[in-house]
């Protein structure tokens, strides 16, 4: 596996500020009064019962979901919105399954500017230097589910937003996404992670949602 510290980004200060949010889905209340910030080289681990509300919680996060009450703000990147300073690997990997894995990431690349690893580096960082030629419907889920994550790489985004980024890796490659995220803390990224496991990383906070 390759070393992207040289090609990783150091970014500016920041912080998310998120205060007494509130999420309602399908007339429910799924949860009420969340808050919690993550600045520079922070990583929370958002834990919770299934269907507590973590992906709802990282869906507005990303802007795609209006939360019911409260505020999410992000401080210290000027203009740039929290929408454009996140990452998202989610649930579902957003792959198209008739292009390559390297087709995929520049695609990714071109879409989400700031440049920073090739897609051919970035294969290699995840593990997977021989598949970038194959259509990514041809790769196993947990090959997928690496594309997916090689796109954090070949785009600089101080936040990560990852839904149960270990999802189907097996140990090689959890240990590879355990050192994938190391290395964004030291550069001075943030993540926040759903998780129904334990995240890997020493410091993370954690963050429980729900009963
Ligand atoms: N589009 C929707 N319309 C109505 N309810 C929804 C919708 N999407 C999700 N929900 C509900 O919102 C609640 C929270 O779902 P969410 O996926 O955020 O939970 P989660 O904590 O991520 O769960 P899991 O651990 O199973 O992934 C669930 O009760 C779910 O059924």
């Amino acid at each position: 596996m390759s070393d992207l510290s040289e090609s990783s980004a150091r970014f500016p200060p920041f912080g998310v500020d998120v205060t007494d949010l509130s999420c309602r889905r399908g007339g429910r209340m799924i949860f009420e009064g969340v808050g919690f910030r993550l600045g520079n080289g922070e990583a929370v681990a958002l834990t919770g019962r299934n269907g507590a509300g973590k992906s709802s919680l990282i869906a507005m996060l990303c802007g795609r979901l209006r939360p019911e009450a409260g505020t999410i703000r992000l401080e210290g990147l000027g203009e740039t919105p929290l929408t454009e300073a996140a990452h998202l690997v989610g649930h579902r990997d957003g792959l198209k399954s008739a292009l390559t894995a390297t087709e995929n990431l520049r695609f990714a690349q071109d879409l989400l500017g700031g440049a920073t690893a090739t897609p051919e580096q970035a294969l290699e960082a995840v593990g997977l230097p021989h598949v970038g030629v194959l259509p990514v419907g041809y790769l196993s889920a947990g090959q997928r589910r690496r594309v997916a994550l090689a796109r954090l790489l070949v785009a600089a985004r101080p936040i990560w937003l990852l839904d149960e980024p270990a999802a189907a890796l097996d140990v090689n490659a959890q240990a590879m996404l355990i050192g994938l995220m190391q290395e964004h803390l030291a550069a001075g990224g943030a993540i926040l992670a759903a998780t129904h496991g334990p995240l890997g990383i020493d410091a993370a906070r954690e963050l429980r949602i729900g009963p």
